[in-house]
């Protein structure tokens, strides 16, 4: 399946924080999810897509194109969000897009113009006078507007109203019926991922925990409750995570027809939430790939 973006081993440091070597791939076609808890490295990553962010290693390519040789072709492609505000506050919002639309070989002002009446953003307001959510939405008209192939979006959720989360949503889901089109975003909320992504790409720490299909995250992860007599030293070994009270247990495994096999009999096994595997992989100290 061909890749729009791909990461090859790439390695940054900050301080105490590192990317280690990471290497994944997001597909062409589709709606992936970038998860990970506070400081685990996603809007690194994010503007390393960007070139906003050089790597101290490896290689970063989006269209095929190394993003350090093609940044202002790969750019005309990619409609960016971010939750920083790169905008001129004195300006109006019209004033603002006459400036960003230039660079932008495929700007589409009917579009444009779309899409500001549909957030009911009022042109003649000025960016200091929006709101958060009301920056977001202007965020998100630029980079809809302008014919854009790949989506790269830092929590565009973040900040928007339930209503408006929702349609936007429904839109990015409309958005991505032309196969050519992709989309990645960064997202806290899991019911965002719940509703929209197709793959989920988990980084915890500055590695890779994993870069799934959503669907098949339930035949490989299991939630097992049980007594705590269940439990020994080998039998702990097995658990990304755990976390016990005083009589029962609740832990992750990432191998289900495994752990199905073993705890069927003796204990409740359900398949976790996107939360659950969160928590219980960040909770845990979980092995990497
Ligand atoms: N310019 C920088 N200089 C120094 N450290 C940085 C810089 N940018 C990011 N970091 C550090 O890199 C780590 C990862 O940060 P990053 O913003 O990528 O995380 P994140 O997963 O997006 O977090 P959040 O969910 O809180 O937005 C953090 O420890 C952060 O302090």
């Amino acid at each position: 399946m061909k890749e729009v973006i791909q990461l090859d081993q790439i390695s940054k440091k900050y301080g105490h924080f590192s990317l280690c070597e990471l290497t994944f791939g997001i597909k062409e076609g589709y709606i992936t999810g970038l998860i990970g808890p506070n400081g685990a490295g996603k809007t690194t990553l994010i503007k390393m897509m960007m070139g906003m962010v050089f790597p101290d290693h490896g290689s970063v390519k989006i269209f095929d194109q190394e993003m350090s040789i093609h940044e202002a072709e790969n750019k005309d492609r990619i409609g960016y969000v971010s939750d920083e505000n790169y905008f001129y506050d004195q300006l109006t919002i019209d004033q603002m897009s006459k400036i960003i639309a230039p660079f932008y070989s495929r700007w589409d002002q009917e579009t444009y113009r779309k899409y500001i009446e549909m957030f009911k953003l009022s042109p003649r307001k000025k960016i200091k006078e929006l709101s958060k959510g009301m920056k977001m939405k202007y965020s998100l008209a630029i980079a809809l507007s302008h014919g854009a192939d790949l989506l790269i979006m830092d929590e565009p959720t973040a900040g928007l109203d339930p209503i408006f989360r929702r349609e936007l949503l429904d839109l990015l889901s409309e958005h991505i019926q032309d196969e050519k089109k992709s989309i990645l975003f960064s997202t806290h909320n899991t019911t965002d991922l719940d509703r929209i992504a197709d793959y989920i790409v988990f980084v915890n720490e500055g590695h890779l925990v994993f870069n799934e299909m959503k669907e098949s995250l339930a035949n490989k992860y299991m939630l097992v409750k049980g007594n705590k007599e269940l439990l020994d030293r080998d039998v702990r070994k097995w658990f990304i995570g755990l976390r016990e009270t005083e009589v029962g247990f609740e832990g992750l495994l990432n191998n289900r027809s495994e752990g199905e096999h073993f705890f069927r009999d003796h204990a409740i096994c359900e398949t976790p939430t996107l939360e659950e595997i969160m928590y219980f992989t960040v909770k845990g100290n979980a092995l990497y790939v």
